[in-house]
């Protein structure tokens, strides 16, 4: 579990986020939502210890998340940052295999490489285990990418619940399938009891994967929910200064979020023709 109490963050007198409290729960997919420049990524660089709040506190467990060593944070939280280098001179093996260097000091051991063959086959990138990074496209390199954080999280002797998968926008250029495949990733290991956030931009994702969602304009919150509590007209057109319509289907158990600008003025027509 993840407990953020009133947490800022300040660069050069700009509030890029501002007095935040929440909390992130193990078994729960937790989906940030906000406009570009809301602060999602600040916040999930503060989540993963990768940057402190200037103001408050994250507590990991009941551990100040700041104060904890990076080997000891390696073995709790594994993160996939929007911005990853991509001319990284290695093979698809080795990247996947940089989850594993918090478990092994000199070389690898066969566990290490059954896990790595294991998550590149979660992700469907084994035939580039051999292929230089740099060659891949964007989709194929983000697997690759979520492969190295599968990997890093397996362990055998922490309890699923106390550890922590933090995804930037992980789907930014995956197509539809391999999004369905990524996020049902994420899903599964929540049901193990991992504390998941996501970043994405894609409402009808996060009204799909989301157990939580929290809503971010500004640096502050707007509000945190469920799913339907959260993606309402009024709230979206609070975050992001659009109008939608929410449309519900007795097949599916999420709402589907449209656009309000392209419905078909079905009724204004009905009206002209009278
Ligand atoms: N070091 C910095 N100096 C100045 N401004 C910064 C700095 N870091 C972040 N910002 C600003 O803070 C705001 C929040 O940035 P952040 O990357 O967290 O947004 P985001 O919600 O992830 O956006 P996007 O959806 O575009 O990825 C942005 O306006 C950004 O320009």
């Amino acid at each position: 579990m993840i407990t953020v109490q009133n947490i800022s963050y300040k660069v050069a007198q700009k509030n890029i986020l501002n007095k935040l409290s929440f909390v992130l729960r193990p078994g729960e997919v937790t989906v940030v939502l906000g406009q570009n420049g809301a602060g999602k990524s600040t916040l999930l660089k503060i989540l993963s210890g990768e940057q402190k709040p200037t103001e408050g506190k994250v507590l990991l467990g009941q551990d100040d998340l700041h104060r904890l060593s990076f080997q000891q944070l390696a073995h709790k939280r594994a993160v996939l940052s929007q911005q990853y280098a991509t001319n990284l001179p290695f093979v698809c093996e080795e990247i996947v295999m940089m989850g594993r260097y918090p478990h092994f000091s000199n070389k690898p051991a066969a566990i290490d490489k059954e896990i790595v063959h294991q998550c590149m086959e979660e992700m469907q990138v084994s035939p580039f285990a051999g292929r230089s990074y740099q060659t891949l496209s964007g989709g194929e390199q983000q697997r690759v990418q979520m492969a190295r954080v599968l990997a890093q999280l397996k362990e055998h002797n922490l309890h699923s619940h106390k550890k922590v998968l933090l995804l930037d926008e992980p789907t930014a250029s995956m197509d539809c399938l391999y999004q369905q495949l990524c996020l049902s990733k994420a899903k599964e290991l929540a049901r193990k009891g991992y504390t998941v956030s996501v970043i994405l931009h894609d409402l009808n994702l996060a009204a799909q994967f989301a157990d939580t969602i929290l809503l971010l304009k500004q640096g502050r919150l707007v509000t945190m929910g469920s799913v339907r509590e959260v993606l309402q007209p009024a709230f979206i057109a609070q975050a992001y200064d659009m109008e939608v319509n929410v449309l519900e289907y007795e097949e599916y158990d999420f709402p589907i979020l449209v656009p309000a600008a392209h419905k078909r003025k079905t009724v204004l027509i009905r009206s002209v023709n009278q």
